[in-house]
């Protein structure tokens, strides 16, 4: 094999370092009141970025934005830009659809439709893409492998969505989110309605899945985000307090608000 020269290993860094999502002095408002505040950060693609902070200091908000869900609210609007590989999707003139394909997201609490396990993913997949049976069946066993529940359900395929347990939906939500090929995976606190086990299931799972996708999670417990993230945000009433690298924040972060808040000081 030839060996490795320095250009390569730095070609091969900047791979894995490429920006997917850049937000620019983004502010958010519900109304008058502001919930984000000037915020600018990076996320890398094919890794998971954590955002953390007490409750109310905007996680979930900026999670909304990146696709845009705040639009069905008349009164909340976002200003500034947020680039995905450069485009602003803030932008009135993206395609809203094309871009959910793009950016998937899944919620604290398991929403599978009420309809069975195989139509919960073939249902989306229908939206955006015209597959023969085959092809659906093929997409519908890839999904549900990539989320790690094939062997749980490839008898019952049929059983409703809602006969699942809580974990095994949670799951389900992920391959249904998997399906539609997106790039960038949202999780807003996805394991925090689950027991240990399912949760570590979730974690793995997200593990593995950054191997494809950009996946940007919203958590409240601070060991998951220092198990399963690279870099970590962590928020303050609206503002972005410090981004870095998860180690570094949990180790030695330059802020006193954030040591604060990883020892548990407040929060
Ligand atoms: N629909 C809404 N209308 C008005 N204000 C809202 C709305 N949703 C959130 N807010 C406010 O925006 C701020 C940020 O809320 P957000 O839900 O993003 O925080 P969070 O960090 O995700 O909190 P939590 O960890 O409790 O879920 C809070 O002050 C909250 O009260």
């Amino acid at each position: 094999m030839k060996p490795m020269l320095s250009t390569d290993l730095n070609m091969a860094e900047s791979v894995t370092e490429k920006t997917k999502i850049e937000v620019k002095n983004l502010n958010f408002y519900y109304g008058e009141s502001k919930a984000l505040k000037d915020i600018s950060l990076s996320l890398r693609e094919r890794s998971v970025t954590a955002f953390i902070g007490p409750s109310g200091c905007g996680k979930s908000t900026l999670l909304r934005v990146f696709n845009r869900i705040y639009e069905l609210y008349p009164k909340q609007r976002a200003e500034g830009q947020v680039l995905l590989d450069g485009k602003n999707i803030l932008d009135r003139s993206q395609d809203l659809n094309l871009l959910r394909t793009k950016i998937g997201m899944v919620f604290q609490k398991p929403t599978p439709f009420p309809m069975s396990i195989y139509e919960n993913i073939a249902f989306g997949v229908r939206l955006y893409e015209k597959l023969g049976k085959g092809e659906m069946d093929g997409r519908v066993e890839q999904a549900l492998k990539r989320a790690a529940l094939w062997t749980e359900v490839k008898d019952k395929l049929n059983a409703s969505g809602l006969s699942l347990s809580g974990g095994q939906q949670q799951r389900l939500c992920i391959a249904r989110t998997v399906a539609v090929k997106p790039e960038v995976i949202l999780l807003d606190e996805p394991a925090s309605a689950l027991d240990p086990l399912s949760t570590a299931k979730i974690e793995e799972l997200i593990d593995e899945l950054q191997a494809d996708y950009t996946i940007v999670i919203v958590t409240h417990n601070m060991q998951q985000a220092a198990r399963v993230s690279k870099q970590t945000a962590f928020m303050y009433l609206g503002e972005l307090v410090e981004f870095d690298a998860t180690e570094k924040i949990f180790t030695s972060p330059r802020e006193k608000r954030t040591q604060d808040y990883i020892t548990g000081r407040f929060g």
